[in-house]
């Protein structure tokens, strides 16, 4: 095969092996056999080792990098990663309604409303439509940069249609699955359970090795976006859907409220529906939508005014009397 013929059949398996990626991993609707996909996987790496100058960043070859680092470096968040407010009962809520009001002159707020998936903040940047670097939230404002750890994670995309540079942010999280069957692994193992997914998924992005963090079976929500010259929509919901259509995993449980009233019904319905989704969440998210407003409205030192975390009652607080009681 010559040098040319490598190259165009070298971006043909890319793009077919990352699409599989997509509509398995993103999708969640697998088109192909686990057979076929590692058999085109195994052709694209022995092409990749005949030419090695032909290896590109988007390759899923590249999924699971080299070595272990030593450390991880410091990343600077150009735009801070805060961290939100809380509210705990319907008086709290109705405050944050009221404050946003005066705040905007305005009756009736759009709110939007999201899951608030119990796991690490991260932050993704995308530039020429390549991944090129992934960081935690850190203090706000400096992150250590995990970009290897996060490209084992398989929904995010190696490369997005988008040419301009972008930064979008969202929680990598441990499916409970994923959560309960690594730690039987540990015990068997005689080690030390990780007490919750959070903390399995903080361990294992804090990993210098990426070749553990790949068999942690991490898995990521997008839901912001930060950094981005070219924006130019008008409301958070807009935002959801455009990083839908880069390919991104977005948590498909959102959904826009009109007034506090319908924020209070989404929370209420979501007490109960928590018990039956395949990850952890802490609480629900409000926000609101539109994109002047949140400027108006602007941030205190650490939380945005424009959004709130309404947080559950504390799940493990139960499971720790529990144990305490039964440990007597
Ligand atoms: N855990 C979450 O599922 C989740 C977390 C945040 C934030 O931490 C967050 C922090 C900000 F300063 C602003 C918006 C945010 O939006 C968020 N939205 C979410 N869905």
């Amino acid at each position: 095969m010559t040098k040319q013929e490598a190259r165009q059949q070298l971006e043909a398996l890319r793009d077919e092996l990352n699409e599989y990626n997509y509509q398995y991993h993103v999708l969640d609707n697998p088109t192909v056999s686990d057979a076929e996909y590692d058999q085109k996987m195994k052709q694209l790496k022995s092409i990749e080792a005949e030419y090695p100058a032909l290896v590109t960043a988007d390759s899923p070859s590249q999924r699971v990098g080299g070595e272990p680092l030593d450390a991880f470096e410091k990343v600077t968040h150009r735009v801070p990663m805060l961290s939100l407010g809380n509210a705990f009962n319907e008086e709290d809520l109705r405050d944050f309604d009221r404050r946003v009001r005066e705040g905007l002159a305005t009756e009736t707020v759009t709110y939007v409303c999201e899951l608030k998936i119990d796991g690490l903040a991260i932050s993704l940047r995308y530039q020429d439509g390549l991944f090129v670097q992934g960081a935690t939230r850190g203090d706000g404002t400096t992150g250590e940069d995990i970009t290897s750890n996060l490209k084992t994670i398989r929904s995010i995309p190696l490369r997005i249609k988008d040419a301009s540079p972008i930064e979008v942010r969202g929680e990598a999280y441990m499916p409970q699955q994923s959560f309960l069957s690594m730690n039987e692994a540990r015990e068997a193992n005689d080690e030390e359970p990780f007490a919750n997914p959070r903390n399995a998924a903080a361990g294992s992005l804090r990993q210098l090795d990426p070749k553990i963090a790949a068999k942690r079976n991490l898995d990521i929500f997008l839901y912001a976006v930060g950094e981005w010259e070219s924006g130019s929509l008008e409301t958070h919901s807009d935002r959801l859907e455009y990083l839908q259509q880069l390919g991104f995993k977005t948590n498909p449980e959102w959904r826009k409220c009109e007034g506090i009233d319908e924020v209070i019904q989404y929370v209420e319905a979501w007490v109960e529906k928590r018990a039956n989704l395949s990850y952890d969440i802490d609480g629900i998210v409000i926000k609101a939508d539109n994109l002047e407003a949140q400027e108006q409205l602007g941030f205190t030192a650490k939380s945005p005014r424009w959004a709130i975390a309404y947080k559950f009652p504390a799940e493990e607080a139960v499971t720790k009397l529990i144990d305490i009681e039964l440990s007597v």
